[in-house]
């Protein structure tokens, strides 16, 4: 099929990628099933551990050191070290105080059992495991400041730590960016179905799984890994998998396409779960100016970046409260794949996202602004003009 020959086409670096967010997303299943089980049987004093606070209040876990040491070290290996810089979000600040040596073991066993695997998702894993001190170092190698020329990565290692921390949708979010432009993006999604039968099915179940034994490795075909390379006109699919070595044989990767509705009327749109991080009255009062009907599509995530790409829903906008600036790993990976897929991303004044910039999104017009079409993208950006004066934002 057409799939696989396209896929046997891509660069090193995107086929690097792909695999190296497949096994991020495997470390985060597994540390995620670990912290659910540990929530409903005993408080013992590693849950305790599992879920630490940052400075804004933010959780950060073990799943989001674990899965920057893990692409840090692949890349490095896969690239050399001269070659490779990295924008990501963590640091090794609370990992590396007296206090925390529990929790930093727990990265350490949770990157060692992932990087052990790598040979099933054709990298090669370290000789021997990692030493603690390893681990600190392919976290903290991430320290690029991104800006206008060169090539960086940029990692977003869990994005909706809080949907994660939840047992609900999140993120695993790699770019490659290349004199201020992003090049490939990957989108793992680890509680995304490959079919539409998704979100709102998917916490119950997840509850109810969450009192039964995890299911046998392998088995639980729920995720997905979407990816772009910019100018391809092509956007795909993957399924979240266990073992690379069987799905080489198949034309596994599946191309995407946003959605062809261009009707408010039916369409719909998503946004972030928590109000603090958007403003859900100002999305109200555009939706109803637009003439939105459907009831929002909360969703934790850059998951929202792939549900307008896969054409599950049909508009995404966020509204940051004023002062607060957009990190570039929360935005890369999901516009590319979004653009790609046939869509349209900007800011809320028409203007593409500028990644050149270092660490934000510096001069972000208000808010962003992703849609399947430009009819519907137009008509957004309209209404945004029109109710801005008035509302306190
Ligand atoms: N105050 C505020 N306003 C806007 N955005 C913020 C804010 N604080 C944090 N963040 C960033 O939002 C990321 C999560 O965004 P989501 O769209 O997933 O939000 S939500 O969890 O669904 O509410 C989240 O990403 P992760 O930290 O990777 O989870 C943050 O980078
Ligand atoms: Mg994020
Ligand atoms: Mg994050
Ligand atoms: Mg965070």
């Amino acid at each position: 099929m057409d799939g696989e020959n396209e896929h046997n086409n891509i660069s090193k670096e995107l086929d690097v990628a792909v695999r190296v967010v497949q096994m991020a997303c495997s470390l985060c299943q597994r540390v995620q099933d670990g912290m659910l089980h540990n929530n409903n049987n005993n408080r013992d004093h590693h849950h305790q551990q599992q879920i630490n606070s940052k400075d804004d209040n933010s959780p950060v876990t073990v799943a989001d050191w674990g899965v920057q040491a893990t692409v840090s070290w692949i890349l490095t290996e896969c690239f050399g070290s001269e070659n490779v810089s990295i924008v990501a979000e963590e640091d090794v600040q609370t990992l590396s105080k007296k206090e925390a040596a529990g929790l930093l073991e727990s990265v350490v066993n949770a990157v060692n059992e992932c990087l052990a695997e790598a040979p099933k998702f054709g990298l090669e894993s370290p000789s021997k495991a990692l030493e603690s001190w390893e681990v600190l170092q392919a976290i903290s190698r991430c320290n690029s400041d991104g800006g206008p020329k060169g090539r960086y990565w940029v990692l977003d290692p869990v994005d909706g730590t809080l949907g994660f921390v939840r047992g609900d949708q999140y993120a695993v979010a790699l770019a490659l960016i290349e004199d201020g432009e992003v090049i490939p993006g990957v989108l793992g999604c680890p509680n995304y179905p490959m079919k539409k039968q998704w979100l709102n099915y998917h916490q119950s179940y997840y509850r109810l799984m969450s009192k039964l034994s995890p299911p046998a490795a392998g088995s639980w075909d729920k995720g997905c890994v979407l990816y772009a390379q910019r100018g391809s006109g092509k956007a795909w699919m993957q399924a979240l998998v266990h073992d690379h070595r069987k799905l080489d044989q198949h034309s596994y990767a599946r191309e995407i396409k946003v959605s062809t509705i261009d009707d408010p009327a039916i369409a719909t749109f998503c946004e972030p779960v928590e109000k603090t991080n958007s403003s859900h009255s100002f999305t109200a009062g555009l939706a109803e100016s637009v003439g939105l009907r459907k009831q929002p599509l909360r969703v934790y995530s850059m998951v929202k970046y792939a549900a307008i790409a896969r054409g599950d829903a049909e508009i995404f906008m966020k509204f940051a409260r004023a002062g607060y600036k957009e990190k570039i790993w929360d935005h890369a990976a999901g516009v590319v794949i979004v653009q790609e897929a046939g869509g349209v991303v900007t800011d809320a004044g028409g203007r593409p996202l500028d990644f050149s910039r270092g660490v934000y999104l510096e001069g972000l017009d208000r808010g962003i602004i992703a849609c399947s079409g430009s009819v519907l993208h137009d008509r957004i950006i309209n209404a945004v003009d029109a109710s801005w004066d008035s509302s306190n934002l």
